[in-house]
């Protein structure tokens, strides 16, 4: 018998231009693999377009006027700080376009074909390009194998109304900053948000379900953010939820669970993203799920031999650099047979808040639930880094280490304050060596400085 090869017109289609999926067809493309890679909106993602980069921007912004406010007791008097925020705005559009278009000048170099529309499967190793707008079936593309790396979307709240609020997306489409915002939850993106738009001068309210910010996050670094957040002005109400949303002349009164109203310009709503699987047409393929997330193993394979997700719609930590990586191991795998895994131990986190929150390894809460509260010894200090001497805000910062006593091994480093997020990277380096404290103690430190203090600090 004569097995017919088939023939198709790419080795990989890659579904979305984000994090992942640039990363995983400009690898794919370097070891000459033919690639395809469809994109329905601007090239970038997430990330780039409306996630961690015009984000970290907005903070750059937020921590300048921040200073500005507070440099009189350096000498530094000016008398009036106005905030356009329609530049901040138009600038951020204009760098984030910017990136698009490098990133499509670099896969235009790796020869990577790039298709304008939604992509969705006719089969296993056929997928058409649809136009978004009209519906028209722009092109059949097929492929030996086929990388899903479409990403989330914001996760709307089920209430009367919620068609009037803003979701992250929505932030870097607008044209001037609300006088008064009230934002909805307690994780990464609210927090960041609240700290952006409180320190750029509008007046901000966050409503919390639970009674911490940032679950999951070492408690100190949740404590220090709320002590933090409250003394800049921002309303925190825990432990109470929006019910409904009213359109009131040009403003939204919102109904809270407690019975109370208020009364503001916008709503932001930030209570989690979820993999944006709908419009891929899955029911053709009946790949097994993992909740709202697709099941991959180890290597990134769905229960499809030929097909692999990567990215926010397998259940991982949604980081860009976990996609990233997860991108760049599956062509490495499949195209050059490198036989690599992906890394979870360690990922550093930041939250971008002003002052920013960094951690890396095991929160205390975790350690003590892992290895037993007599076995796990905490270093922490807090204090008023050198920064804020002649500042107005004296906002502290707060460093920890959590060591399992057995070994002397540092299990997880946390950090409130300046630069966490710079600081964390390095210790991440450390604690996947197997660090001990013994090994930070032995180390000189480095004059004046916040992180100097990670090396001197004794139980
Ligand atoms: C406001 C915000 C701030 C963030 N800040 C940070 C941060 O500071 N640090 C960090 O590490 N992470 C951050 N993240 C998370 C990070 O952006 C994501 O984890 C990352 O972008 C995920 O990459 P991805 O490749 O899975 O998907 P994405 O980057 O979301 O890319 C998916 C792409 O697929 C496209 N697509 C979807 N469906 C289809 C289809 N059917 N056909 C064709 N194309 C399709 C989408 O248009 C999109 O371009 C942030 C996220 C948000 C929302
Ligand atoms: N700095 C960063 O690295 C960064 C920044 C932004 C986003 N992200 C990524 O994007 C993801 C999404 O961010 P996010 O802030 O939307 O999600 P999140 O999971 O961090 O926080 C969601 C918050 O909403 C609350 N919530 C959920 N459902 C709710 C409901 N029905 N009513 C009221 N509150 C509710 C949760 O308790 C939580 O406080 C993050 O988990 C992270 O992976 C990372």
């Amino acid at each position: 018998m004569i097995l017919k090869v088939l023939e198709f017109e790419f080795d990989l289609i890659v579904l979305g231009a984000g994090s992942g999926g640039l990363a995983a067809a400009k690898r794919a493309a370097s070891y000459g693999a033919k690639v395809a890679i469809i994109e329905v909106n601007k090239i970038g993602g997430t990330c780039v377009i409306r996630g961690c980069v015009p984000k970290k921007l907005m903070v750059y912004a937020a921590n300048n006027r921040r200073n500005m406010l507070s440099s009189e007791g350096y000498g530094l008097i000016s008398k009036e700080i106005t905030f356009e925020s329609n530049i901040l705005l138009k600038n951020v559009r204009e760098e984030v376009s910017r990136l698009s278009v490098l990133h499509s000048n670099s896969l235009k170099k790796l020869n990577v074909k790039v298709f304008e529309g939604l992509g969705r499967f006719l089969n296993q190793n056929t997928v058409e390009v649809v136009c978004p707008k009209t519906k028209n079936i722009l092109r059949k593309v097929s492929a030996k194998s086929i990388l899903i790396s479409v990403g989330g979307k914001p996760k709307k709240l089920n209430i009367p109304g919620t068609d009037f609020a803003w979701t992250s997306d929505d932030i870097f489409e607008l044209k001037d900053f609300p006088k008064k915002l009230l934002i909805v939850g307690g994780g990464y993106i609210a927090c960041e948000f609240a700290s952006i738009f409180k320190n750029l001068g509008t007046e901000v309210t966050q409503l919390i379900r639970g009674e911490n910010l940032l679950n999951g996050f070492d408690k100190d670094l949740s404590e220090c953010l709320e002590k933090s957040m409250t003394s800049l002005g921002i309303n925190l109400k825990f432990k109470n939820q929006l019910k409904s949303i009213k359109k009131i002349n040009d403003g939204l009164e919102s109904t809270l669970e407690s019975g109370s109203k208020l009364l503001t310009d916008n709503i932001l709503v930030a209570t989690g993203r979820e993999p944006s699987l709908k419009r891929l047409n899955l029911d053709t393929l009946n790949l097994k799920m993992d909740g709202i997330y697709l099941e991959v193993n180890e290597l990134n394979k769905t229960s499809i031999s030929n097909i692999f997700a990567i990215g926010d719609i397998v259940k991982r930590p949604n980081l860009t650099p976990v996609a990233i990586e997860q991108g760049r191991v599956f062509a490495d795998n499949y195209f050059a047979a490198l036989k690599r895994k992906v890394n979870y131990e360690n990922i550093p986190k930041a939250v971008f808040t002003i002052p920013e929150i960094s951690t890396v390894g095991l929160s205390e809460e975790k350690a003590n639930e892992i290895y037993s509260e007599v076995n796990v010894q905490v270093f922490k200090c807090n204090f008023t880094p050198m920064s804020n001497t002649f500042k107005k805000n004296k906002s502290k910062c707060m460093l920890k280490l959590v060591v399992n006593k057995k070994n002397d091994k540092v299990l997880g480093c946390h950090m409130f304050g300046e630069a966490a997020s710079e600081i964390i990277q390095m210790v991440a380096v450390s604690l996947n060596t197997g660090i001990t404290k013994k090994d930070f103690d032995t180390t000189m430190a480095l004059h004046p400085t916040i992180s100097e203090e990670f090396v001197t600090m004794y139980g």
